[in-house]
C-alpha cells in the first residue's frame, strides 16, 4: 500500500456517545488502498459503531470522518456505490431466488463484475435457483458478501463477515478477500473474533478497548514491537517504552526495540489471542 495515495477512510477524533455511554472515544485512524484491517475488540468495544459511523448510517457525536476525500455527511449516491457493507445480520430479498436477487442488486452498480459474481457463487456453492428465504444463515451471509464485493468497491466494510461460515468456506473467503483487496486496490475493514483468521489475512490490526483505539499497527510490526516484558521487582522501565497494560511485573509494551535494561527478565512475543487476553487481564 502507498501512504502517499489519498486515504480511503480518515477518522479524526471520532467520538460517539449514546446518552452517557461513550462508545467511541477520540479515535484517529487513516486507511489506505490495499490495507486489510482486522478490527478486534470485546463485545461492546465499539466495532459496529465505528463501522456505522464510517458508513454515515450513524452520526458521530464529535470529530470528523472522510470517505474517499469527502466528509461522510456529504457523500453522494454515486460515491456510495464505491462502498460495500455487510452488516452482522444481513437481511432482505425474501421472496426472490438467488439469481433474481442478484439481478436486482446488480442493477444499482454500473461497475458490477459478472465474472467475479459467477466465480464467488461457485466458490460458496450457492444455487442460483434457490429461494433466498430458504438459504441457511451461512449461505445468506455468503450471498450478502457477493453482493457487497462484486462491484469491487473501494472501501469494503464487513461486520463479522465469516461468523456463520463453516471453516472451509471461512478460510477460503479470508484468503480470497485479501487477494481481491490487493488486486482491486480496495481497502477492507472487517471485524472478527477469530484471531487466527485475522492474523493470517489482515495487513493491519486495529484493536478497540472500551471505545479507544489502543493498537493500530501493521501485523508484521506488531509481531516485532509488541512484547510482554517480565521484570523483576526493582526494574525501572525505560521512559521511551509505551505501556499498553501492566499487571504487576508483567508489562505489555507496543514499541519494544530489543532494549536491554536492568531488571528485565524476558521479552516475549505474543500471538494475537495471547495479546488480547493479556490486554484484558
Ligand atoms: N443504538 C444504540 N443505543 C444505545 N447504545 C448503543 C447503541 N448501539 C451501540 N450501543 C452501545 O455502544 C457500545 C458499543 O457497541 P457496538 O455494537 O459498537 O460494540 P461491538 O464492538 O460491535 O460489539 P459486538 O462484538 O458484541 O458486536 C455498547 O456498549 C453498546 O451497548
Amino acid at each position: 500500500m502507498d501512504m502517499n495515495e489519498t486515504p480511503i477512510l480518515v477518522c479524526k477524533q471520532l467520538t460517539k456517545k449514546f446518552d452517557d455511554k461513550v462508545a467511541l472515544n477520540g479515535l484517529d485512524m487513516a486507511l489506505y488502498p490495499g490495507m486489510v484491517v482486522g478490527l478486534l475488540g470485546q463485545n461492546g468495544a465499539g466495532k459496529s459503531t465505528l463501522m456505522r459511523c464510517a458508513l454515515g448510517i450513524m452520526q458521530a457525536s464529535s470529530g470528523s470522518i472522510e470517505v474517499l476525500a469527502t466528509p461522510v455527511e456529504q457523500m453522494t449516491s454515486e460515491l456510495k456505490t464505491q462502498i460495500g457493507y455487510v452488516p452482522q445480520q444481513p437481511f432482505g430479498y425474501e421472496g426472490f431466488s438467488v439469481s433474481k436477487a442478484l439481478d436486482l442488486h446488480r442493477s444499482f452498480y454500473p461497475e458490477w463484475d459478472k465474472l467475479l459474481e459467477a466465480e464467488w457463487l461457485q466458490r460458496f456453492d450457492l444455487d442460483p435457483k434457490q429461494q433466498v428465504q430458504r438459504l441457511s444463515v451461512g449461505q445468506r451471509q455468503s450471498l450478502a458478501l457477493i453482493m457487497a464485493m462484486a462491484y469491487r468497491p473501494k472501501l469494503l466494510i464487513l461486520d463479522e463477515p465469516v461468523a456463520s461460515l463453516d471453516p472451509i468456506a471461512r478460510r477460503k473467503f479470508m484468503a480470497d478477500l485479501f487477494e481481491l483487496a490487493i488486486e482491486s486496490g480496495s481497502c477492507v475493514l472487517f471485524s472478527s473474533h477469530i484471531t487466527s483468521d485475522l492474523e493470517r489475512v489482515a495487513s493491519h490490526l486495529a484493536l478497540l478497548k472500551h471505545g479507544e483505539l489502543v493498537i493500530f499497527k501493521e501485523i508484521d510490526e506488531l509481531r516485532e514491537q509488541v512484547k510482554l516484558l517480565k521484570l523483576n521487582e526493582s526494574a525501572a522501565l525505560p521512559a521511551e517504552l509505551n505501556v499498553l497494560h501492566r499487571n504487576g511485573c508483567n508489562v505489555l509494551v507496543d514499541n519494544y526495540q530489543q532494549q536491554q535494561f536492568a531488571g528485565l527478565i524476558s521479552a516475549n512475543s505474543l500471538n494475537l489471542e495471547q495479546l488480547f487476553m493479556e490486554l484484558h487481564s
